[in-house]
This record gives C-alpha cells, structure tokens and sequence, in this order.
C-alpha cells in the first residue's frame, strides 16, 4: 500500500513515523515546511514527550508528490482544505481513499468535493505537539496511546473490508477501532474540543487553568451542553469517548439543578490532561488562522440550522476571531469578563 501522510506537522509526524517502522508499505511524509521536510529525511522522526524514539522516514513538499496514492491521512488543519484539495486530486485513482483525521466534522464536504466512495473518517484520541524541524513531541500517555489512537469509520457506519485493513493498518501507530456511528464519534471529540479547546484557546492557558477557575469551568460545561443540545437537534447520537459518555456526562438540566455535578465531573474527567494548550492556542500564538470556524463555529452553525441557542459558543467563536484578527493571544483576566457577565445572564 502506498501511504501519503498529507501534512506531517504535530500529528503527522508521529503517525508518519509508527507507519515508515519496519517498512512494511511505502509511507511519504509530506509538509509545506522544507526546513521540516529537510530534518525529517536527514535525522529521521523524533518523537519525545512520553514516548523517545527516532524512526527512519521519507519526507518531501507537496511539489515534489508524484503517482498515485493508495491511502492519504489527512493531517492538515481544516482551514487549508481548499487549497490541499486541488493538489491532492492529482494522486489520487477512484480506489483510492482519504481518511481524515482532523478535528471538526470534515467528512461531508470532503465527500462532496471527492466523492463520498474515497472518503473515510476518524478521531485521534491523543495529543501532539510540533518542536522544531525534525520533531514532535507526544503528549498523551504513552499506554494510553498504545490502547486507544483511533476510532475511524465508514461515513454510514458500515464495517467494510477496506475499513479493517485502515484499521490494521492504523494498528501500527496505535489501538484502533472501527465506529459504527462515526458522525456520534466525531461529534463526542468535538464535544471535548469545543469545550476544552475553545476555552484553552479564548482564555489563553491549559486545560488545568481552566478546571481551576469557576467563570471558565462553568462556561466549558455551557458549552459542551450547547454541543448536545446542538447536535441532538440535528440527530446526532452521541457516543463514549476514552470510556466517558459524553451524553450522560455533560448534560445540564433545563434548571440547571445538576451544574455543579457536571462541572465536579468535568474536573475529574480533563484532570489528567491538566497540562495541555489546545492546538488552537497554539495557531494564535503563531499569528495564524485558528480551526475555530470548525469547532465552536460548527455549534453555531447547527445551532441555527436547528433553532438552538448557542450564547456561550456564539460569544467564544466572537472572542478568537477577534483575537486573530489583531493577531493577538487571549488575555486570561480580560476574556473572563464578558463569560462572567454571560454566566449572571444565563444562569
Ligand atoms: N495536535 C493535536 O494534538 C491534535 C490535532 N488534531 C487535528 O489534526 C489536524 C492536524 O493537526 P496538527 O497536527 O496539530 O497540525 P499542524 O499544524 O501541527 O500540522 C499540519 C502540518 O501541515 C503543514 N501544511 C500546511 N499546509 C499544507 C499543505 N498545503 N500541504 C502539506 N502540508 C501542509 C503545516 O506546515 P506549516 O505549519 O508550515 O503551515 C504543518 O506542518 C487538525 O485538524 C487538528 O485539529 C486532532 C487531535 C489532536
Ligand atoms: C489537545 C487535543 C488533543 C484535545 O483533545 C486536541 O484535539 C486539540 O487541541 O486539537
């Protein structure tokens, strides 16, 4: 089988590199970056963190891209899609398949641009960080990594032939499982973005930062019960993600009689990843185009489809986007204002 690893960033390096060991299929790591591109051929792929390893791996620029493709992975962030696109569909053959594993819910408007038959779609359950040229450090517990990588899956929920060999195939990086209910799977990981990532990234600081502050906490809980709200009224069927139902887990009555349960779950539940910055924080510390318009800004949008208020998401989706309009990085004490004056509106 011949590999493209389409972006081979955070992500992508890691998963490029477990899929090059034992040459066991022809792997291109492939990246904008020919400083990255350079190291990656000359050094090999280091991954640090909770795991030390440097793997042998072939890496080149998308100019460079030639033939056809068996299996592309998706590892791009969603705001450059467009223009990935148009240089993908030169090496790909109507077998081929892309499997994406971006954040958001991708699927549907990739399988309108290349046809719903070359389309397969996944959740990553762990998380990266890019260092420098060369390297990526892992962030999630390297067990925890071994057992649960990958949830992937047919966009109707079928278990296909091709889906067990990408599962096998994904088997080399780390546990993998097929999802019967791939739309419930993305929706649970967007839940766990939107709530986490978005409030990471509009209050500029870690996971841990945010459970440790009431206005913060509180509003990430409103926002992942807007998430359910939201994506029930579309039909969506949430499922577990790393164990936790998200259903059960995050909902908040009508009267708000369970918020300080949810939120005491909510603690429990993100302490172990305390330590992590969304990878939106990350782009507006770049300067760059955050996936916001993909994670809260998907609530917002079938919040309106569906007649669904979505006030916590509307006002963070407003706050990033302003923060990367003036290229600036969200203050901690200055985004609480306007999430505190919200909470005393709603609550
Ligand atoms: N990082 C994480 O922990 C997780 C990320 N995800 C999702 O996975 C996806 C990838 O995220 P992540 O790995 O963090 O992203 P990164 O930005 O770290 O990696 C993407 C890489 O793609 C490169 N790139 C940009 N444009 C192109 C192009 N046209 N062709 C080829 N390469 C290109 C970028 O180069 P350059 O930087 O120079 O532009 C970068 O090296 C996102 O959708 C994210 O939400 C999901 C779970 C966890
Ligand atoms: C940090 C992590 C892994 C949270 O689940 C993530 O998906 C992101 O921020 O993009």
């Amino acid at each position: 089988m011949r590999i493209a690893v389409m972006g081979a960033g955070s992500l992508g390096t890691i998963i490029g590199a477990y899929l090059s060991k034992g040459k066991k299929q022809a792997v291109d790591l492939i990246d904008v970056n020919q400083e990255h591109v350079d190291a990656l051929n000359k050094s090999g792929a280091t991954i640090v963190g909770t795991v030390e390893e440097t793997i042998p791996v072939t890496a080149i620029t998308p100019a460079e891209m030639n033939g056809v493709y068996d299996l592309v992975l998706l590892l791009t962030k969603q705001v450059y899609n467009d223009q990935v696109l148009v240089n993908l569909r030169q090496y790909i053959s109507e077998e081929s398949i892309v499997l994406s594993l971006q954040n958001g819910v991708p699927e549907e408007g990739l399988a309108a641009e290349l046809g719903e038959k070359r389309v397969v779609g996944g959740s990553v359950e762990f998380g990266a960080t890019w260092i420098k040229p060369g390297v990526s450090e892992l962030t999630t517990a390297a067990e925890s990594f071994k057992a649960n990588a990958f949830q992937i899956g047919e966009l109707d929920g079928s278990i296909t032939e091709r889906a067990e060999k990408l599962r096998d195939v994904l088997n080399l990086v780390g546990g993998t499982e097929i999802s019967t209910n791939l739309i419930g799977t993305k929706w649970s990981k967007l839940l766990v973005n939107v709530a986490m990532s978005g409030t990471s990234t509009v209050f500029g600081c870690t996971y841990g930062d945010v459970l440790a502050n009431d206005t913060a906490v509180t509003s990430a809980v409103m926002l992942a019960d807007e998430t359910l709200e939201a994506g029930q009224a579309s039909g969506v069927e949430f499922t577990s993600i790393a164990g936790i139902d998200v259903a059960k887990t995050f909902k908040i009555n009508k009267d708000k009689s369970n918020l300080s349960e949810v939120i005491s779950m909510a603690r429990k539940v993100f302490e172990p990843q305390a330590l992590l910055r969304a990878s939106m924080l990350q782009d507006l510390e770049k300067h760059r185009k955050s996936e916001i318009d993909y994670i809260n800004g998907e609530v917002v949008a079938k919040g309106k489809e569906t007649g669904t208020p979505t006030p916590f998401n509307d006002l963070l989706v407003h706050w990033v986007r302003k923060a990367e309009d003036e290229k600036s990085v969200p203050v901690f004490e200055e985004s609480l204002v306007p999430f505190k004056q919200l909470i005393e509106k709603n609550i």
